[in-house]
């Protein structure tokens, strides 16, 4: 991974692997193409601001599982389900580039190993921060729990709403979009899966 940047007064920072200068020339092309005048004065940092944005907004692409859990698996006695509920997230959809956004519901019956609570939003910005489709998104946090931790069975319910059907296309204000990943014995046993499911319902 290349050299941190922080982005001023904002607290945040990006990887010098991004590079801003040909994305803001880009998005000054872009404002150009929708009508607008890019040399205005409203839009005059504008292309830089984007590119920033989206530095940010894709940051999962230059974050690794390894560096995010860091040293927080801890060994635990016990098997009982573990449920993390309402880890909100913001997204990309890869068709439109528009936001998708909702929450993450984790749960997870331990074998030998814990995780630190913290790391299952990480986990979950790590993938949302790139342009995702939402049943992958489930799929990929469900996968991730159970490479790290081998436990006895994991779940994943994603729910969101798509700007892209929202704003544009069918137009629906009102809908949302739950999916679903289950792994291990919440795949495979009815009883566990429903015990999470309810867990999950019971918000
Ligand atoms: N399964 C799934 N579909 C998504 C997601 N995000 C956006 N889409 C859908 O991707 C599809 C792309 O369909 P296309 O017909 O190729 O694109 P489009 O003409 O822009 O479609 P409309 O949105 O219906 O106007 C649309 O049905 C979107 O609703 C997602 O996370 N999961
Ligand atoms: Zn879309």
């Amino acid at each position: 991974m290349g050299r941190m940047i922080e982005v001023e007064d904002t607290g945040l920072s990006f990887s010098s692997d991004v590079d801003i200068d040909r994305m803001s020339l880009l998005a000054r092309e872009w404002l150009e193409l929708i009508g607008e005048d890019p040399t205005r004065e409203g839009l005059l940092r504008t292309p830089e601001r984007m590119a920033k944005a989206w530095a940010f907004l894709t940051k999962g692409y230059r974050e690794n599982l390894e560096e995010i859990v860091g040293g927080a698996i801890f060994e635990a006695e016990g098997s009982e389900m573990v449920v993390i509920k309402g880890i909100e997230y913001y997204s990309m959809c890869e068709h439109h580039l528009l936001p998708f956004f909702g929450k993450v519901h984790v749960g997870y019956i331990p074998r030998k190993k814990i995780l630190g609570l913290s790391k299952f939003g990480r986990i979950t910005d790590m993938f949302a921060r790139r342009l995702q489709v939402q049943e992958r998104l489930a799929v990929q946090i469900a996968q991730s729990i159970w490479d790290i931790l081998e436990p006895v069975g994991v779940g994943v319910v994603v729910e969101g709403q798509h700007l892209c059907m929202m704003m544009r296309g069918v137009e629906k204000q009102h809908s949302s979009t739950t999916s679903s990943a289950m792994l291990g014995n919440f795949r495979e046993d009815a009883k566990t899966r429903d015990e999470f499911l309810s867990l999950v319902r019971s918000w």
